[in-house]
């Protein structure tokens, strides 16, 4: 495996760019996780799918480095990362959203973009010394375009509809220069319309970018992978691309069956 001397990070190869190896967490006595497998290509958009409590965002945990695993190993880019803390995932290329906003209300959204490049700071010295005020914040507003933003730079967070909330949140982890990005339900209390912007804005994101992302709502999470698995009770019960999820009748069962009962 090769470096680039300049981020640090291990460079692209055929390697997946996230590998799970038999992932289990255990909460005292509740395994929230057990016998995960799971590798993630590089651009490659998963969808992982289950009901409440099926162990999802503990799966993003471990990614994150928010959760170190009781068993297994967690490889990013080739390297093994299973005890690196969450402050580290950064500089290995991960960022996430959260299910629960995490944003500035009181600031702008250049502000807060601006504050998410000065995050950088700790993570990379380096990268942070020399540059200008003015470039951080032209890099704020080059992510604000990015997430189609650009005409509500100057809106305070509070002003803004939910969707362009949700917008920001992924304007804020692209803020890192990332190379995996986690989104923990991204569509979760959006309208309809809200819902249709947020997927386009997805869609249109770096092919390069290697996404994960979480999501109640079949539609959104079917549309915007190219492949999707499924979890119950902590373990992955099924695989394939999201036709063959969409007809999957176990997965109707496990999944659609118990959100119906809810
Ligand atoms: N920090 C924790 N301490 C104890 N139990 C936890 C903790 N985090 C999660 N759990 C439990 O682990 C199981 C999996 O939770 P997790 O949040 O990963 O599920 P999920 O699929 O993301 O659910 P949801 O769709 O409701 O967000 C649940 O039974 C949950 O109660």
């Amino acid at each position: 495996m090769t470096t680039d001397t300049t981020t640090n990070r291990p460079t692209r190869n055929d390697q997946p760019v996230v590998s799970l190896r038999s992932i289990a967490v255990a909460f005292g006595g509740l395994l929230a996780l057990e016998g995960i497998d799971l590798e993630v290509g590089h651009g490659e958009r998963l969808a992982v799918l289950g009901p409440n409590g099926a162990g999802k965002t503990t799966l993003f945990n471990v990614i994150a480095g928010d959760i170190v695993p009781t068993r297994g190993t967690v490889v990013l880019q080739g390297r093994d990362c299973t005890m690196s803390p969450s402050r580290m995932r950064p500089g290995l290329g991960v960022a996430r959203t959260y299910q629960k906003t995490r944003l500035f209300n009181d600031l702008t959204v250049e502000d807060n973009l601006y504050l998410s490049q000065t995050g950088k700071q700790r993570r990379h010295l380096s990268w942070w010394r020399g540059r200008r005020d003015a470039e951080l914040r032209d890099g704020a507003r080059a992510i604000a375009r990015r997430v189609w933003l650009a005409p509500f730079v100057d809106t305070k967070v509070a002003d803004l509809s939910h969707g362009q909330r949700r917008q920001l949140e992924i304007g804020m982890a692209l803020a890192s220069d990332p190379e995996i990005m986690l989104l923990d339900e991204p569509a979760s209390g959006l309208s309809r319309g809200e819902r249709e912007r947020l997927v386009e804005l997805i869609e249109q994101l770096e092919p390069e970018l290697t996404l994960l992302l979480i999501e109640h709502d079949m539609d959104v999470a079917l549309r915007v992978a190219d492949r999707v698995v499924v979890m119950a009770d902590g373990v992955l019960v099924a695989g394939g691309t999201p036709d063959e999820i969409r007809h999957d009748p176990l997965v109707h069962e496990i999944y659609l069956g118990r959100e119906g009962d809810s």
